[in-house]
């Protein structure tokens, strides 16, 4: 890039001065909708939420926060962390993974690529397994995405096929794992009749089995391996449909959390394990829920569990899940090569930097901030801080979560006088909302605005200035909804309850007594989106965004 004059360096702001600290805070899951019982948000007391938006319209307005704003392949996409946070922190809009993997898989790509020449090896003697979430729900893979997988592997030579599953009812409706289950079992005997030897080998609900992330609790990771590596499970099944209906029909049954389960054979063997020679597949185009998993599969020196037996396997991800760690190693198709972040302007630009969230968020706000990069971009001039999140319990059982703690380390780093940048994810609306708990979910929306509150009155000690945004929909609206907007009704007679994020639009709101009083929104940007962000944050700091980030959603009035 040197030679096409590219500089690290940001030109200063004409108008806006530099040396004010500067609060990012981003709430998980807190979209903008119509205020009714459903509302999580609007039926909490949230008082200071509220102020920001009626306090000072000029200061407050709202940005999309999913589809193609933020790079998915559709305006049907919901909103999720992974692509919000890369948004807010990357001021571009980047082709996501699940945009990505469907444009390899429709021109024939992935097929062509190192990844796939490197499992096919395996299709000859060995097996082929996919492990990954059974679900349309896009955030982190997609049920047609796999069927296209299966098709092109089975017509390209994979001769036995094994299917790990994760059920969903996180970013779809509980109770939908039935059916897609019952799809893949017709798209697995459609290529039994064809000759190919492919059926489900195990199972699992994703909050439970597999799907952590930031090493929360590696027990989950484990109980995942056990079941789809050794096949060994504590529920043995002779089909993935009979596993999930009879799990399902115990009490508070959930798919989420469904436990561990593997199909066996008449002789009550696991139909597969996975064994020396065999290729696997982890086929989440999402990276946070992978990577320990990826660690689990791919590292040599590994002491986080037993593994007890590791098979020599050719690996790849759908994804290079870990750009820094370059993990896995081998993938199907290229991430997005997300760079030049704002987080990497602002330090090489003096900025010193405090980032901080509890565990279950704490990459959201460093490595999905960061470009999907983990560690530090330069340990000189940040320093970032995990709260330990409570672990093995459902979140509506202690909705407040580390709120208090995450805005406590927020305030004190900006009464530190260390910090330029403070940045934080207060996790509850997401975290709790995802429970379906409501009532749950009004205690974490009030848990939040008090956390909020924390962090806003030492941003008035110190002088500086906010932005307080969010990066998706979630605990605005708990209710799914037929066209016209009308909560639908279950068999029963009661709601279906939303347990998934939303494509509601999010509230950025800018403020604070070293905010430049000229400073209000632009009403030039048409629809701005979370990666406008990036560009305002940096003016905030006193600097111009570099050209090709998305405008600035601020200006600075003549006085
Ligand atoms: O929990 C998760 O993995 C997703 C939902 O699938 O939520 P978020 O994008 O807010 O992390
Ligand atoms: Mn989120
Ligand atoms: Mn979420």
């Amino acid at each position: 890039m040197a030679s096409s004059g590219f500089s690290w360096t940001l030109p200063d702001h004409p108008k806006l001065p530099k040396g004010k600290p500067v609060a990012v805070v981003v709430l998980d899951g807190w979209g903008e909708a119509n205020a009714d019982q459903y509302n999580c948000i609007h039926v909490a007391q949230t008082p200071v939420m509220d102020s920001l938006k009626n306090g000072a319209p000029e200061k407050w307005r709202l940005v999309k926060a999913h589809g193609t704003a933020v790079g998915l392949p559709s305006d049907d996409d919901m909103g999720n962390s992974e692509v919000g946070h890369n948004a807010l922190g990357a001021g571009r809009i980047f082709a996501q993974g699940a945009k990505l993997v469907d444009r390899a898989l429709a021109s024939g790509k992935i097929y062509e690529g190192d990844g796939f020449n490197y499992i096919k090896e395996s299709f000859e003697n060995g097996t082929l397994h996919l492990i990954g979430l059974l679900s349309d729900g896009g955030v982190h893979s997609r049920l047609d995405q796999l069927q296209l997988l299966l098709k092109g592997a089975s017509e390209r030579g994979a001769k036995r096929i094994r299917v790990h599953i994760l059920t969903d009812g996180r970013d779809v409706l509980d109770g939908s794992s039935v059916g897609f289950v019952e799809t893949l079992e017709s798209d697995l005997s459609q290529l039994r009749e064809k000759g190919i030897d492919a059926q489900i080998a195990s199972g699992g609900g994703r909050m439970y089995v597999t799907m952590d992330r930031y090493e929360n609790d590696w027990d989950v990771v484990k109980r995942g391996w056990d079941a789809q590596v050794l096949g060994e499970a504590p529920h043995k099944f002779k089909s993935a449909l009979e596993a999930v209906k009879t799990l399902r029909a115990e009490p508070n049954a959930n798919d989420q959390y469904l436990p561990p389960f593997v199909i066996v054979d008449d002789s009550g063997k696991a139909v597969g394990p996975v064994l020396d020679g065999d290729a696997v597949v982890t086929i989440n185009f999402r990276a946070d829920r992978m990577v320990m998993l990826a660690k689990a599969l791919e590292y040599a020196d590994f002491d986080k569990f037993d593994r007890v037996r590791v098979p020599k396997i050719r690996y790849v991800g759908m994804l290079q899940y870990d750009g820094e760690l370059k993990l896995p190693s081998r993938y199907l198709v290229s991430p997005p090569e997300i760079e030049r972040t704002s987080g990497e302007y602002l330090v090489k630009n003096g900025i010193r930097t405090f980032a901080c969230s509890e565990t279950v968020k704490f990459g959201h706000v460093t490595f999905f901030w960061n470009g999907n990069r983990s560690g530090y971009l330069d340990e000189t001039k940040e320093e970032y801080v995990e709260i330990p999140s409570d672990s093995g319990i459902t979140f509506n059982v202690a909705p407040k979560m580390k709120a208090l703690e995450i805005a406590e380390k927020a305030r004190d780093a900006l009464l530190s006088g260390k910090f330029d940048q403070v940045r934080v994810n207060l996790p509850n609306g997401d975290m709790v909302g995802h429970t379906g708990d409501i009532e749950a979910t009004v205690v974490a929306c009030k848990a939040a605005d008090e956390a909020v509150k924390i962090i806003l009155d030492a941003v008035e000690q110190v002088g500086g200035i906010y932005l307080v945004t969010a990066d998706h929909g979630n605990a605005e609206d708990m209710v799914k909804r037929n066209k016209a907007g009308k909560p639908l009704l279950d068999k029963s007679g009661g709601i279906q309850i939303l347990t998934s994020h939303t494509l509601l639009p999010v509230p950025v709101a800018i403020g604070g007594p070293g905010l430049h009083p000229g400073v209000k929104f632009r009403n030039d940007i048409q629809t701005p989106g979370l990666a406008n962000v990036a560009a305002t944050v940096m003016n905030l700091h006193g600097f111009e965004a570099p050209a090709d980030y998305e405008p600035t959603l601020i200006e600075v009035a003549h006085n």
